[in-house]
């Protein structure tokens, strides 16, 4: 199915100056994602586009009618209406809706989540567990085709954005809203949005806005913050702050054309006192959250759920089954930082050879020293001996002289043990 959602429901010609009017505020240019081109690689736009939104909230809230307003087209069957209750007939189990868009020869495939509304029970404790699960369940697919052998064709089913209808009480945010959105904000881009935002007065609508982002923060409830993609272009820069200022997105869904007094054709919801046109930026924030979703923001949404994520869901599951990350092969090789250590590590290599050589010397001057001892102690019990020796024999001549001046005869055999010339004298 091939559906212009630039154009929602074009009014007859003989009304246009009608629009042109004070009520509504022309728009510059088109709106519609021919724009894409400008944020990604042209290879990207010739394969066409893939996004997929998820509408999570209370029963009743208008999602699926946002959906249909949102592109355009009944990507919904219509409910059939129980005829007993008369009730409005509910969306029952998790929903998907695909449909290929159009425009300026670039395609996109856009897929649509309706989850069932919730809070109709009388414990809505685990309400948010079935969604949660779709969402992981996506990211588990991707993973597992990411671990194929042949990855070439890759079905990207993520959820790029996750629309959270908050009810338009006027008040603070319901404490089934924060549980749902602390259980969702790390799993994908949150964006808050007032349901039937028709239902309130334009000041109730600030106020309550105000209320709601007071309480996100308290709650540090993480919803999607648009990026500026370039900071030099002023334009972009402003178009960001724009569309982030209006978050929440108070909104008003119809897919139904209806008849303005002044005669317009346009999409909205007649009240007795008036018409709540949806593509007037003075009657709700449709134009500025369809802009952002298709026009601005789709490539940054998509970056974020591939970048942040998915990436984490993936590091935790991975690590879960017990994988581990070897950091070293992220570590950048810093030229400087690799010629530092090449220094230290030649110049510990020349410190040990230092140390060795040292170590070396000291050996052999010990050895050296040893050896000399010994000699020394050699030398000197040498020299002691020869001196006893001589003692000795002087001990003796001095007894053989004394001998001979009393006249005493020297015995031979004396002289001869002696062994000193003297026994043939
Ligand atoms: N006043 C008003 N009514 C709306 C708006 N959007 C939808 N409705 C009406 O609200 C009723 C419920 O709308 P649905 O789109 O079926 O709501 P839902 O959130 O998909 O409901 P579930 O399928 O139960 O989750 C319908 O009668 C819609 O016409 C809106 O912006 N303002």
């Amino acid at each position: 199915m091939a559906t212009d959602i630039a154009n929602p429901i074009s009014p007859p010609s003989s009304n246009k100056a009608a629009i042109n009017g004070a009520l509504r505020k022309k728009l510059q240019g088109y709106v519609g994602f021919a724009n894409l081109p400008n944020q990604v690689h042209r290879k990207s736009v010739k394969k066409g586009f893939n996004f997929t939104i998820m509408v999570v909230g209370e029963s009743g809230l208008g999602k699926s009618t946002l959906v249909n307003t949102l592109f355009n087209a009944p990507l919904y069957p219509p409910k059939e209406y129980a005829p007993l209750t008369e009730e409005s007939p509910k969306t029952v189990g998790i929903q998907l809706f695909s449909t290929d868009i159009e425009e300026n020869g670039v395609r996109l495939k856009l897929n649509v989540v309706d989850t069932p509304g919730f809070g109709d029970f009388i414990n809505n404790e685990d309400s948010w567990k079935p969604i949660l699960k779709t969402i992981e369940g996506r990211f588990d697919a991707y993973l597992e085709q990411e671990n194929r052998v042949n990855r070439s064709k890759i079905t990207d089913t993520r959820v790029n954005a996750c629309l959270y209808f908050i009810a338009p009480t006027g008040h603070s945010l319901k404490a089934l809203d924060i549980e749902f959105m602390k259980r969702l904000h790390n799993k994908v881009n949150l964006i808050p949005v007032i349901a039937k935002s028709d239902t309130m007065t334009h000041e109730e609508i600030a106020a309550f806005k105000e209320r709601i982002l007071l309480d996100i923060a308290h709650h540090d409830i993480k919803i999607y913050h648009a990026q500026h993609y370039d900071s030099d272009d002023i334009e972009t820069i402003n178009e960001t702050k724009d569309v982030m200022s209006k978050i929440p997105f108070a909104i008003v869904g119809s897919d139904k054309a209806i008849e303005t007094p002044d005669g317009r054709h346009v999409r909205g919801r007649k009240y007795p006192w008036g018409v709540i046109e949806v593509d007037n930026e003075d009657h709700c924030d449709f134009v500025k959250l369809r802009q952002m979703l298709i026009r601005t923001h789709m490539e940054e949404l998509k970056e974020f759920t591939n970048d942040i994520h998915y990436e984490n869901y993936r590091t935790e599951k991975l690590l879960a089954m017990g994988y581990q990350q070897d950091n070293s092969v992220f570590k950048e090789i810093d030229p400087v930082a690799k010629l530092e250590e090449e220094r230290a590590m030649h110049e510990a290599k020349l410190i040990k050879m230092e140390q060795d050589m040292k170590h070396v010397f000291q050996q052999k001057v010990q050895e050296k020293e040893a050896k000399l001892t010994q000699s020394e102690a050699e030398l000197y019990a040498k020299h002691k001996e020869m001196k006893d020796a001589l003692e000795k024999q002087r001990l003796d001549l001095e007894e053989k002289k004394r001998r001979i001046e009393q006249g005493r005869p020297i015995t031979p055999e004396k002289t001869k043990k002696k062994g000193f010339g003297f026994a043939g004298k």
